[in-house]
């Protein structure tokens, strides 16, 4: 049986981490990191992660500004809030919670952010540095935690075959950027891609990232691979709940892993985590100031 890689539990550690570095900058460089987070519309998941977001920085000693917005808010409105947003000093991080609704373009408002304050490392400025490896940007928070995960139960990745299924701008595409700094042989494999299941036979680390609940089954994994579940999928249950549940055929792959992580408490609760670290990152950086140890 593979051991399960406890996410949540790593994700709680490197708050505290983070709180004490908070701390220290307030003790010692006299400020506070703020990070401000938009919400446009009611969707029940936006509005539980961003209630997350908002507790955990003010946990980790941080200040939050929440901006929630109606779901007709015109694109020229948000746009606007952004850039007041870009111009305020007492903001080191902006986060636009994604999905938008329809009537926004969610890159015309991502490439808006400053990308000094970009804390979910979408901007293309920092996803061209991430991807030429030419400079230090802000890195997506899930891929980042995932790597997170994989370093501290492998060490060293160097050489390793990674495949990474899902080639979104969110996850895939910066999860194979970060492997491959790794150096890691990196595969990205998508919803066109022939012969998957033998694809993901060949992989030391499996990534799935392609939001189909429970996709990837237990014989397309390498014995002894490590698997990345980063699907985060809600199945409706007969009695109106709804249960979560990953891209991998959790119970089969138990079997065949050496190490895996669980939906939920696996990638989920890294995600906030490192939107934290980018925050603390993205306020020393402004300020010109180290980051504390
Ligand atoms: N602007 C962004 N929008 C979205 C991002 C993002 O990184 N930036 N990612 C997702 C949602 N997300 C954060 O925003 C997120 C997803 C999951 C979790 C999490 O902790 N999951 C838990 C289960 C929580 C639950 O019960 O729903 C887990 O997997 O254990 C945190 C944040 C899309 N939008």
């Amino acid at each position: 049986m593979a051991e399960i890689i406890d996410g949540k539990a790593f994700a709680a550690q490197l708050r505290a981490h983070i709180g004490r570095r908070v701390a220290r900058l307030v003790a010692e460089e006299g400020f506070t990191p703020g990070l401000a987070v938009v919400l446009v519309g009611d969707d029940p998941a936006s509005q539980v992660y961003v209630r997350n977001k908002a507790a955990q920085t003010l946990e980790a000693g941080m200040i939050s500004f929440e901006h929630r917005l109606p779901a007709h808010t015109a694109q020229p409105e948000l746009l606007a809030l952004v850039r007041r947003l870009n111009d305020d000093p007492a903001v080191d991080g902006i986060l636009v919670q994604l999905p938008l609704p329809a009537q926004i373009d969610a890159d015309v408002i991502l490439n808006a952010i400053d990308p000094a304050k970009d804390v979910d490392g979408f901007h293309p400025l920092n996803a061209g540095l991430l991807a030429t490896g030419n400079g230090f940007g802000l890195v997506p928070c899930t891929p980042l935690g995932a790597l997170m995960l994989l370093r501290d139960r492998l060490g060293d990745l160097r050489g390793l075959n990674a495949v990474v299924v899902g080639r979104s701008n969110i996850v895939g595409k910066p999860m194979a950027q970060l492997l491959l700094r790794e150096d890691c042989t990196v595969t990205v494999a998508h919803s066109r891609t022939r012969a998957l299941p033998e694809l993901c036979r060949s992989a030391d680390i499996l990534v799935a990232a392609v939001g189909r609940p429970g996709m990837i089954r237990g014989d397309w994994i390498k014995p002894g691979a490590t698997v990345i579940d980063v699907g985060i999928n809600r199945i409706g249950l007969p009695d109106g709940r709804a249960r979560l549940t990953g891209d991998v055929d959790f119970a089969e792959a138990v079997t065949v892993a050496a190490h895996i992580t669980p939906v939920p408490g696996g990638v989920g609760p890294m995600t906030i985590a490192c939107l934290l670290h980018n925050t603390l990152t993205a306020a020393c950086r402004r300020r010109g100031v180290e980051l504390p140890d």
